[in-house]
């Protein structure tokens, strides 16, 4: 049987600048280590930002919040949204916000974007990607919106859901990557860090 080949830190420590424990778990899945240090940057979208513009100025903010007081490590900071029709949701900010969100999502198909910033202060690093997943919901009763809401999911989650969670009985389908939508794109994350050498790869057979 094939043996599960985790990613291992070099000597280059990598702090993840998120408070959010879905990107905590996605980095141990990858078999990464790293410390958490939560960033306290502001998550207002700049006025006038379109969606790719605003998950990607927030991701820089969370990153760079770290970033600038750790010189000598890898700061990962990560921001999610969900886009409909050219609207931006975040996290609700109470039950009627998740409800509204959850309605408009019902039946059609919305966009995840989750934009991560890297950087390594000292090596002048700076790195941005945002990174787009498509995701139908079935149609929904108000029946289904209310028990939703009754489970308490929705409410530290863009979009009002959990695509990894309860939330999963209301995505038909989706386009593009799955842990985008969870909080951070393990793929593209994990092909920028073995680039520049922060991780590699190792078998049962390395001492
Ligand atoms: C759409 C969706 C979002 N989410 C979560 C991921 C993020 O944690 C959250 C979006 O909020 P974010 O502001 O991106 O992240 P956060 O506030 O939780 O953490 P931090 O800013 O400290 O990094 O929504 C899910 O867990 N599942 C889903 O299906």
């Amino acid at each position: 049987m094939e043996t599960l080949i985790p990613h291992k830190c070099t000597n280059e420590p990598l702090i993840l600048a998120s408070a959010s424990p879905r990107r905590s778990y996605l980095l141990e899945q990858a078999g990464l280590e790293f410390q958490v240090i939560v960033s306290d940057a502001d998550e207002t979208c700049p006025a006038g930002a379109s969606p790719r513009e605003c998950a990607a100025m927030l991701s820089e903010k969370k990153a760079l919040a770290v970033a600038e007081s750790h010189p000598g490590h890898w700061v990962l900071g990560a921001d999610t949204i969900v886009v409909t029709d050219g609207r931006i949701l975040g996290k609700p900010s109470g039950m009627e916000e998740a409800r509204d969100m959850i309605t408009m999502l019902g039946g059609r198909t919305h966009q995840v974007l989750t934009g991560f910033s890297i950087f390594h202060v000292d090596k002048g690093v700076r790195h941005t990607e945002v990174i787009s997943t498509q995701v139908t919901f079935k149609s929904l009763s108000p029946d289904e919106i209310e028990w939703y809401l009754s489970t308490g999911e929705p409410f530290d989650k863009a979009g009002a859901y959990a695509i990894q969670g309860i939330g999963t009985f209301l995505v038909k389908s989706i386009s593009g990557s799955y842990t985008n939508v969870v909080g951070l794109p393990v793929c593209e994350v994990i092909e920028f860090f073995m680039a520049q050498g922060v991780i590699m790869r190792t078998s049962e057979n390395d001492g």
